[in-house]
């Protein structure tokens, strides 16, 4: 991506009089149009050959990706352009000026006379173009085509010069209002110009991207807060219990008055506030819950009681006898017992369950401030693809699951998402799905069109027209090898973009290893599903590439540890194979030495569903 462009004007007569200068100008037209999203820098020096110098490796310095000069490139005394830009370049590139000489020269003989220079200095590419408007004009389109692929190249961008590469093998043809041209189907890649990154790799650059995500927060009920990330640090505002509780239905007493008969002074039920305090000898009649009246310092469950006198009509106990000496503090709750004030409910980055919200309400908020968590969009591609809703399948078609399985997955784990619904294979739809989403959401999650057939343009319709990095384009994972993670700029604000394989399983194991891991990692949350060893509970055989087989988890009474049962055929088309799963095996690369695991080998899984649906 060029990022900053410079035109310096050299000449003494502009110097002295700005307005003089046409060239420079022009070239700046020239480069906003070509590079929109560059930042442009224009400057008008004399010339002089140290002033020049001195300018040119400023801004090679200061990293611009160009540096176009106008002027001072003749035979006159003064013109030193060439001479100061030989002197700063590490590197001639002649070939950009032969190419300017020989299309000038069909235009003009006076074109013999130039002594323009083209070099590159660190990463910054420097061009010489004469000093007039016309001949500016002229020479700029001739380097027009190559000035993006040599500043890749210039950058070692490898995936973009590839992609650039092609696109102007193809270009004269390119008639779309996409820059990617399709029309050369014998010309695309045969090989991916990605590298392919380890999971571990790719986590990390999930992770460092996502951790940039500046999230709004917001106020919701404590249950509206139910699977939302907690913005802030919630204190206990008062004791849990508030007051000394019962943690039996019996008798309150003084620990001091040891065992036996004791007049019973009062009774107090959950929810009574106890008036007087007790007296030696006396108890209180006492149930779950209830506060425990002043004096009181134990409680003597009605177990260990027998009654020794009641009034005549049974409604009131006069004596009780207890039958075991109590200890102090024996079944009482005291003040703060289970949470003691200032104690930290909920922490800033935990996400809220039943039992957080119910603490919460038990500890009087009614309010929480939670992270907003990123918009997603999910939009599908590909030409056979129909709405789910079509009871008629067309011929060679088949109904669009990918976009209903991820809606319900990302549900399922807390996130809502827009429906962008169906693009097609063609460079200006796929670039009008994204555009659409991309209004609509800061995370887009797409499928299909990711691998090497002519009709996966998700990345060159990334890179091209969107200008999108591409963290990683390749990962060595099975299924989901062709996912691809990359960022762009999308009307002033930064947008993620998760182009996952277009086969379900694919899509759906990528989901979850990427898409939920970005989702929970822009929030600050925890963002890895949690690991268990397990053994399997039957033979696998081990691919080329670590595989995430969908397994169920099986607890038996008579084995030393939790069983992995794999679903089913583990091809990436079927979908079948994650129905029910809530754990996904970690299955090591294949080695010359190790090619299948037996039954019973410990294996680690990544626990992303509920275990106890199956267990
Ligand atoms: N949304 C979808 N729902 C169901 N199957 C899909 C969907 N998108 C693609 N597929 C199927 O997945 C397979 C791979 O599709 P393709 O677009 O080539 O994906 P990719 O190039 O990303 O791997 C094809 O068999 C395709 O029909």
């Amino acid at each position: 991506m060029v990022k900053a462009v410079a035109v310096i004007t050299i000449s003494d007569t502009c110097f002295k009089d700005n307005s003089k200068d046409t060239s420079g100008p022009a070239l700046a037209d020239y480069v906003r149009e070509l590079f929109p999203e560059a930042n442009l820098h224009t400057i008008i020096i004399p010339d002089e050959k140290e002033i020049i110098e001195r300018e040119l490796k400023y801004f090679c310095e200061t990293n611009l990706d160009l540096v176009l000069t106008t002027g001072g490139t003749g035979l006159t005394p003064r013109d030193v352009t060439p001479e100061a830009t030989k002197a700063i370049i590490q590197r001639e590139v002649p070939g950009i000026t032969t190419a300017i000489t020989l299309a000038s020269l069909k235009k003009t003989p006076m074109a013999q006379l130039s002594r323009a220079v083209a070099g590159v200095r660190e990463k910054t590419l420097i061009i010489n173009f004469p000093g007039s408007k016309k001949a500016v004009t002229e020479c700029f389109e001739v380097v027009k085509p190559i000035l993006p692929h040599a500043i890749s190249l210039i950058h070692n961008e490898v995936v973009e010069v590839s992609y650039i590469h092609n696109s102007m093998q193809f270009n004269h043809t390119c008639k779309h209002s996409s820059n990617v041209d399709i029309s050369k189907v014998a010309l695309r890649p045969r090989e991916s110009p990605f590298p392919m990154v380890e999971m571990s790799e790719a986590w990390k650059m999930v992770d460092d991207v996502m951790s940039e995500w500046t999230e709004r927060l917001e106020i919701v009920t404590i249950e509206e807060g139910l699977g939302r990330v907690v913005a802030q640090t919630l204190h206990a505002k008062e004791p849990m219990p508030p007051f000394p509780a019962s943690v039996k239905d019996g008798y309150a007493c003084l620990s001091i008055d040891g065992a036996g008969v004791r007049r019973v002074r009062t009774a107090v039920t959950a929810g009574d506030a106890p008036t007087a305090p007790l007296c030696a000898g006396e108890c209180a009649r006492v149930n779950t819950g209830a506060a425990l009246p002043a004096g009181a310092d134990c409680v003597v469950q009605v177990e260990d009681t027998r009654l020794v006198s009641a009034s005549e009509d049974g409604q009131t106990e006069l004596e009780v006898e207890i039958l075991k000496a109590p200890e102090p503090q024996q079944d009482v709750r005291n003040v703060g017992f289970d949470i003691p004030m200032g104690t930290v409910l909920v922490d800033k980055g935990q996400v809220l369950d039943s039992a957080k919200i119910g603490i919460l309400a038990g500890a009087g908020y009614q309010n929480v401030t939670v992270r907003v968590p990123p918009k997603v969009a999910l939009l599908s591609t590909g030409n056979e693809l129909q709405e789910p809703s079509e009871v008629k399948l067309k011929p060679a078609h088949i109904r669009d699951s990918n976009r209903t399985m991820l809606r319900m997955l990302l549900k399922e784990h807390g996130y809502d998402s827009i429906d962008c619904g169906i693009a097609r294979d063609s460079p200006p739809e796929i670039v009008a799905g994204i555009a659409a989403a991309l209004k609509l959401a800061d995370v887009l999650v797409c499928t299909g069109g990711v691998s090497m057939g002519e009709k996966d343009l998700l990345k060159p319709v990334l890179l091209k027209d969107f200008n999108a990095t591409l963290h990683f384009g390749r990962v060595r994972m099975k299924p989901g090898k062709p996912c691809t993670f990359a960022t762009c700029e999308f009307e002033g604000k930064k947008k993620y973009i998760f182009a996952l394989p277009g086969n379900p399983v694919s899509a759906y194991v990528c989901a979850l290893v990427f898409v939920v891991r970005a989702l929970r990692r822009a929030q600050c949350a925890r963002a890895a599903w949690p690991r268990l060893r397990l053994r399997l509970a039957h033979g696998a055989q081990l691919d080329a590439r670590p595989e995430y087989a969908r397994a169920t988890l099986e607890l038996h009474a008579d084995r030393d540890m939790p069983y992995a049962t794999m679903l089913g055929s583990q091809c990436s088309s079927r979908l079948l194979s994650a129905c029910g799963a809530n754990i996904l095996l970690e299955l090591p690369a294949a080695t010359p030495s190790l090619q299948r695991l037996p039954a019973g080998a410990i294996v680690p899984a990544l626990v992303t569903g509920r275990l106890d649906i199956y267990s």
